[in-house]
């Protein structure tokens, strides 16, 4: 099957308003592939701190982002996914805010972003494909059938990362992780290259005040009306 005509459902939208988890819970739903660009981004800059390249050294980082040795090894019933750098596993190590802000970084510089173009639409196999980051509905896939801007309000994604990451990390708090979030924002949407902004054909879905469960289904409801997937409980 050409490339092109493997569906793909596209989430977009800025750090913490649940991208990520919808689209591995889509994704064990429907038995599609799952594509986690932000990872990508954030091997990136970890990969840097390793080789010790500053994170304005454009050539040398997209000399890295094109070579980057990592593999995606995805969850089964027995074991949670995994995902290894330079055959290490990183898989907790790449969520904190720390290496977050130095992928929003390096995500700024177009010579990284095209160094990494071709190894996100390599995600793209039968039978779908559910994308998630920045500019998935814009720029990675652009003829996405379905795409989906998922935003919520800045104070809820600092209250989920906070309950997500208290535990894991007892220094963190609420107002360092909004700055963190505001600084992110600020940087993600203002940037020249693919910044994150609604693709004009998605559907925007605000989740402050929705639960997983309803956003899951929203973007379900929407895929089985284009006729991506068949109708089934979720
Ligand atoms: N609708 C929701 N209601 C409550 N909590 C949520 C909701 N969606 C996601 N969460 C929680 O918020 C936290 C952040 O979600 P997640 O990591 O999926 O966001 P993200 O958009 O992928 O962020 P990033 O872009 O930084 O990776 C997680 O702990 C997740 O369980
Ligand atoms: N398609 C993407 C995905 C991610 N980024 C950048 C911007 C983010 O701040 C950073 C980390 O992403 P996250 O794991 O928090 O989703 O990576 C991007 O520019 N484009």
């Amino acid at each position: 099957m050409s490339a092109s005509i493997i569906p793909v459902i596209a989430i977009d939208g800025p750090s913490g308003s649940g991208k990520g988890t919808i689209a591995s819970l889509l994704a064990r739903h429907l038995g599609w592939s799952l594509l986690d660009s932000g990872a990508i981004y954030r091997l990136v800059a970890l990969a840097a701190e390793y080789h010790q390249i500053p994170l304005d050294q454009e050539a040398k980082l997209s000399e890295l982002a094109a070579g980057l040795d990592v593999r995606f090894i995805p969850a089964t019933e027995q074991s949670p996914a995994n995902i290894l750098l330079e055959g290490q596993s990183v898989t907790d190590c790449i969520r904190t805010e720390q290496v977050g802000a130095g992928a929003s970084k390096v995500a700024a510089l177009p010579q990284v972003r095209a160094a990494l173009l071709q190894r996100q639409r390599d995600f793209r196999q039968t039978p779908g494909l559910i994308a998630d980051g920045r500019d998935m509905g814009t720029v990675v896939f652009p003829d996405a059938p379905l795409k989906i801007f998922l935003t919520a309000s800045a104070e809820e994604r600092a209250r989920r990362r906070y309950l997500q990451l208290k535990d894991k990390s007892p220094d963190v708090t609420l107002t360092s992780l909004l700055g963190e979030i505001n600084a992110r924002d600020a940087r993600d949407t203002q940037r020249a290259i693919a910044p994150l902004v609604a693709a004009p054909d998605a559907l925007s879905l605000d989740s402050t005040s929705l639960s997983i469960d309803q956003v899951l289904k929203y973007i379900l409801d929407a895929a089985i009306q284009r006729n991506l997937c068949a109708e089934r409980q979720v």
